[in-house]
């Protein structure tokens, strides 16, 4: 990754929660652990790793909804938590936007898909009259969808596809330049996951839109991702390009990964069968032991090691 072309670079990333439950001791949860990673402008990185590794936490991360323990977050070069004028904060929340797992949670069920559109239009590109009409049929004509079809329905008449499409052509009316698309497409059927992950891809081709796409799902990563990050337990265990990655995984936490594939509803809780339960607990024994110390295996695959501490 050259420097000229970075969007969006993670440094030394930490986010401690502090818990006070109702019963029992508080506690520090470390959601985030020292993550460094990076993301050029019109490509994907792929965060994968299991419920509770640290992924959607990082994503909250870059949105400003929280501040960092330590480390940094810039965009373009800025620091995101220096961002002070309404102007500045404004502009990096048009910049980048979110995309969730349910697609109806971001639509509103009163307004129609017109409605949905015309509002980032009008407030973010100062679009009215014939030239907003045009622009609304744009945007969705750009995210595969029949305006004459789409334009006067409400969220609840259309699939979870169509609606997660919504999502993105609200994404595209805005002007983002990052998406953060935290588990797209785990609530679609199984048969349009491929397409509207395909559909990202040529948003990233074509628009030159970079994704932070968050996934419990290794095997769909590679439809889109130019990097691949495997997160376990707020840390970054294995990074690089996803044909190395997968290709020719390194961390032991990975290869449980992508024994669960292609099932990706095996539960790496044990929710499948004994025997990969305990094989993937015996895993992630392993990979607690992780240390500070990351190598670099082949030329862009990095693995962090276990077993000892920095
Ligand atoms: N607001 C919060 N307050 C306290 N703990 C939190 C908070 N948000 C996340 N955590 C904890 O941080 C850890 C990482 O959570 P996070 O949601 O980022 O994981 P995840 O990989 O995205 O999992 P999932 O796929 O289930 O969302 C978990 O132990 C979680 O309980």
């Amino acid at each position: 990754m050259t420097q000229s072309n970075v969007l969006l670079r993670i440094e030394g990333a930490t986010k401690s929660f502090h818990l006070k439950p109702m019963f029992g001791a508080a506690h520090e949860v470390v959601a985030l652990n020292n993550i460094t990673i990076g993301i050029e402008a019109g490509k994907a990185l792929a965060v994968v790793g299991e419920s509770g590794s640290g992924k959607s936490t990082l994503g909250r991360a870059v949105t400003r909804l929280f501040p960092l323990t330590s480390g940094t977050i810039r965009f373009k070069g800025k620091d995101i938590a220096e961002l002070t004028s309404r102007a500045e904060k404004l502009s990096y929340l048009r910049s980048v936007q979110m995309v969730f797992q349910d697609p109806f949670s971001a639509l509103n069920p009163a307004h129609t898909i017109q409605h949905h559109l015309e509002r980032p239009l009008m407030l973010h590109r100062s679009l009215h009259g014939a030239a907003l009409v045009a622009a609304v049929r744009e945007v969705l004509a750009d995210v595969e969808l029949d305006p004459e079809v789409t334009l006067h329905k409400y969220p609840h008449e259309l699939s979870g596809g169509q609606r997660q499409r919504v999502n993105l052509a609200r994404a595209l009316a805005v002007g983002a330049e990052l998406i953060i698309a935290d588990e797209p497409t785990s609530m679609l059927d199984v048969s349009i996951r491929r397409s509207v992950l395909d559909l990202m891809r040529r948003m990233k081709e074509t628009r030159s839109i970079a994704f932070l796409y968050i996934t419990h799902d290794i095997a769909t990563a590679q439809f889109i991702a130019d990097d691949i990050a495997i997160m376990y337990a707020g840390q970054v265990v294995e990074w690089g390009k996803p044909e190395r990655v997968i290709g020719n995984p390194q961390h032991p936490y990975t290869k449980l990964l992508l024994s669960a594939v292609p099932d990706p509803n095996v539960r790496l809780d044990g929710g499948g069968s004994k025997a990969f339960a305990r094989e993937a607990e015996a895993v992630r024994a392993i990979c607690r032991t992780a240390s500070g110390s990351v190598l670099e295996t082949e030329p862009g695959h990095f693995v962090r090691q276990v077993g000892s501490v920095a």
